[in-house]
């Protein structure tokens, strides 16, 4: 059965990467073949957590495909198991952008590699993270004082990294000796795996417990994995004992967290947990200039409004739609308008004007203006009836594929020349009068969210 394994194993090398193979499949060794139980050994706990975890299913598979028997897979825990001499090179399976780049085991950096982009100048506030914002500024100008830990939480690409980050920029800008260390879970339960193996243990707890500040994102990644809470409740005890600031972040408020163990979960709870909510239209609309602005691109505000009002209120995937048009615009040497918008992100944005209806920005725009419906498709010459129907002729053109002739047509049989007079007019007016533009953008912004 011992030959069965090893060719299961080099079965299993074909289809995983060297660096997966080598990290989770290949010290497993066979041990012991009793009737439909075959077990296993493996080098530690935690391995053996990680593979039944990913990996289980491919073993079974890989070892029926040779014996067609489904076996019975038990692993044991042997220290003993032979391992490599030398450890495996950029161990971490998922490495962001934003987190420390290629590390080998041998060479563990203290210095924190922040992300420059993310400061607190470059973080737009709104309602939806103001208090998220306020207590990452209090904790950066005050480390270690009164909110200690800090516990971040909120959506996908909410902004929880970026404040994170924008602490440790923060403080390493007023303290160039100050020790900060960034890492995702992820990252540290790589880590501390890897010191596991190769017996650097203390190599690993001396790191963590030297750091003024400790900055751990995703922390709900450690959820179920109780070596790596293990560890880092002892590092969290170490750091706040010595009045050093931790500040983590999660997807989840702490007892949302699902295999979290209460004793972490209690600790997270000694301090402040700020939340961030997904943001309103506004904020959306404001941090996109901002990017724009960061990025060197122009984006026009009813581009902007288009963009904020797509259904997602991930940070992340505005900000990509926005560098999709910038790198458009830039490379056919054309100005972002917002037909280009909607031709290049029509795959992405599914957009809430598609059920918008001549009918309904009539109604919008009479109720605005305190005028009938019947006044706004009349014609009556009155400016307080020309100006509202001038409005809503040139909305329904930007928010309805509508034609000329069937607006015309809806606005009490009107010739298509009056309805195009009718859009360029406000055009123009709202190039040269903020008061309408104002107005317009409002009922647009009213009319999509
Ligand atoms: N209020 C904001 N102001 C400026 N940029 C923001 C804001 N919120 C989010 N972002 C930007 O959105 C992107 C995603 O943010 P970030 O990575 O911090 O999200 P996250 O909440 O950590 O996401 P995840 O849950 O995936 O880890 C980043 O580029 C960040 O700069």
């Amino acid at each position: 059965m011992e030959k069965v394994w090893l060719e299961a194993q080099s079965n299993i090398k074909k289809v995983l990467t060297p660096q997966t193979y080598n990290t989770w499949i290949k010290p497993i060794r066979f041990h012991t073949l009793t009737d439909d139980n075959l077990t296993l050994e493996v080098p530690s706990k935690f391995i053996k957590e990680w593979v039944t975890e990913k990996y289980l299913p491919m073993i079974v598979e890989a070892i029926s495909s040779l014996t067609s028997v489904k076996y019975q897979i038990e692993f044991k825990i042997t220290e003993k198991i032979p391992l490599e001499s030398k450890p495996v090179d950029n161990f971490t399976p998922v490495i962001k952008d934003n987190e420390p780049s290629k590390e080998t085991n041998k060479n563990i950096d203290i210095t924190a590699n922040l992300n420059p982009k993310y400061t607190f100048d470059s973080f737009v506030c709104g309602a939806s993270n103001q208090f998220a914002h306020a207590a990452s500024q209090a904790v950066a100008s005050n480390p270690a004082s009164n909110y200690n830990p800090l516990f971040i939480y909120g959506g996908v690409g909410l902004g929880k990294t970026h404040l994170l980050i924008a602490i440790g920029n923060h403080i390493k800008e007023n303290n160039k000796k100050a020790k900060i260390c960034y890492y995702s879970s992820e990252k540290f339960m790589n880590e501390m795996i890897n010191c596991l193996r190769y017996k650097k243990m203390d190599e690993f707890r001396n790191k963590f417990r030297k750091m003024d500040i400790l900055l751990i994102d995703d922390i709900q990644f450690m959820a179920g994995k109780e070596a790596t809470q293990e560890e880092f409740f002892h590092t969290f005890n170490a750091l706040y004992e010595s009045h050093k600031q931790i500040v983590v972040t999660s997807d989840k408020f702490p007892k949302d967290i699902p295999g979290l163990e209460e004793r972490l979960r209690s600790r997270f709870e000694w301090g402040l947990i700020a939340d961030i909510q997904p943001p309103d239209i506004e904020t959306k609309i404001a941090i996109l200039k901002k990017k724009s602005d960061l990025n060197s691109i122009t984006l026009p505000n009813d581009v902007a409004l288009f963009l904020a009002s797509s259904a997602t209120s991930n940070v992340r995937e505005l900000e990509g739609m926005l560098i999709r048009l910038g790198a458009y615009a830039s490379l056919t040497g054309s100005e972002i308008t917002l037909n280009m918008a909607r031709d290049i992100l029509k795959d992405i944005i599914v957009e809430k004007t598609k059920d918008i209806t001549v009918e309904m920005i009539q109604k919008h725009v009479a109720e605005h203006f305190k005028i009938k419906v019947s006044e706004l498709k009349s014609d009556k010459r009155l400016k307080t009836f020309v100006v509202p129907r001038q409005i809503a002729i040139f909305i329904c053109r930007e928010l309805t594929k509508s034609s000329y002739p069937e607006i015309g047509e809806k606005f009490g049989g009107k010739d298509h020349s009056t309805i195009i007079h009718s859009v360029k007019k406000i055009e123009k007016q709202m190039a040269n009068d903020l008061e309408i533009k104002n107005i317009v953008e409002n009922l647009k912004k009213e009319l999509i969210t």
